[in-house]
């Protein structure tokens, strides 16, 4: 049996990249695609690498009709996915890629987001979206919250730690180098050829990136405590890829150990062996992380590395694991595709 599948932001490049992870996905079908200034075109137009797929042409959103949808993944931009999200028939199914329903206290989006929700009903019945960790929540759930690519990565190198009480939990410090498709398609001054080639910037420096608003819900939920992590993405010129370097006060066999145990049945999260360290092209174009842990030469400290694909497991990919889960497919289908290299 096929699900039929909307994509709302097909035009985007996490709608793009649905597009080529459903094209080998068993079970789904597309059935409709929306765009905003490219409705009308046909996908190919937009991105000439899915010519040789047979795909309904960018229509509006109001253009869908919804009665003949199993499933809606939304890659809108933020406040635009809970304006349409909101306006969707109660019984379809929605795997949201924004930020629009990660933060469950209405006062922490308006902080970090800079606007009051406007969705706050449906915002209470929305699951988190990182999977290994809300698996059970996610099979029942009517809408899922994709997780914030850099949130994701740091998540996955550090709830482990966390949760199993290794490290200590003032002194946390993660630092991310992230690929500029993180920023979406669109025309941004800092996304120039001229600005970014050659050259690397922190963003967002001194607290002020919104994924903190997840990092701090998430693992002061694992603690039981307030958390506060020191948290500087940076921007590198690179297309994919999330590289994610977490300095922790804690040992190194102890923090590996933990990670190791809680990844030992994840199908996607790979650690290495203590003292490897992986590579943002390890995981390119595929559902998987890979995570390294390496003991630092002053004593107790110890550094862990996490990379993923920020368009796959960061975003797209990670939506398909949790439709998959929604539809009561297998977890894995449609996703296990080898990373590209080099
Ligand atoms: N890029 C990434 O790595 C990640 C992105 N996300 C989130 O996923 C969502 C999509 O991101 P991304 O694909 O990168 O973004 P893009 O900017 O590449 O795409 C945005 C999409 O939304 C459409 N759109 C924009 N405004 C409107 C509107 N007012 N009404 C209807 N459609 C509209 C655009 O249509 P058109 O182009 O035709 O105008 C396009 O299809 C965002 O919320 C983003 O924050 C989450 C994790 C990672
Ligand atoms: C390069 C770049 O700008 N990356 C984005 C990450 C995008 C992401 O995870 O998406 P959400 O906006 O849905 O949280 C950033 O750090 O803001």
């Amino acid at each position: 049996m096929s699900y039929k599948i909307a994509i709302l932001g097909a035009s985007g490049y996490t709608g793009a990249e649905l597009v080529r992870l459903i094209a080998t996905h068993p079970s789904m079908e597309i059935v409709a695609l929306s765009g905003d200034r490219k409705a009308g075109m046909e996908m190919h137009e937009v991105y000439p690498h899915l010519r040789h797929m047979d795909l309904p042409a960018l229509c509006k959103i109001e253009d869908i009709d919804f009665a003949t949808v199993d499933l809606a993944f939304c890659a809108l931009p933020h406040a635009t996915s809970q304006a349409v999200i909101k306006e969707l028939p109660p019984t379809t199914k929605v795997v949201d890629l924004s930020a629009d329903f990660r933060l469950r206290d209405p006062a922490e989006y308006e902080k970090w987001y800079g606007k009051p929700h406007s969705a706050v009903e449906i915002q209470k019945e929305a699951v988190y979206g990182l999977t290994e960790f809300y698996r059970d929540e996610i099979k029942t759930a009517r809408l899922v919250a994709g997780t914030g690519c850099n949130a994701a990565t740091g998540q996955f190198i550090l709830r482990p730690l966390i949760a199993a009480g290794v490290i200590d939990l003032d002194q946390i410090i993660l630092d991310l180098k992230v690929a500029v498709s993180g920023a979406g398609r669109s025309l941004k001054e800092h996304l120039l050829y001229g600005e970014l080639e050659d050259n690397a910037f922190g963003y967002s420096v001194g607290g002020k990136h919104r994924h903190l608003g997840e990092f701090d819900q998430e693992f002061s939920k694992i603690a039981g405590r307030d958390v506060k992590i020191q948290f500087t993405p940076h921007l590198v010129p690179a297309t994919r890829g999330i590289l994610a370097t977490a300095y922790v006060q804690g040992e190194a066999a102890a923090v590996h150990y933990a990670l190791a145990d809680a990844y030992m049945n994840e199908p996607f999260i790979q650690v290495l062996p203590l003292g490897q360290v992986p590579a943002m092209k390890h995981v390119r174009g595929s559902n998987f992380c890979h995570i390294g842990v390496v003991e630092d030469r002053i004593p107790g400290r110890t550094i862990v590395i996490g990379t993923l694909d920020n368009l796959t497991k960061g975003s797209s990919g990670q939506a398909i694991q949790n439709a998959n889960l929604m539809l009561g497919l297998s977890e894995t289908e449609g996703l296990m595709n080898v990373p590209m290299y080099p």
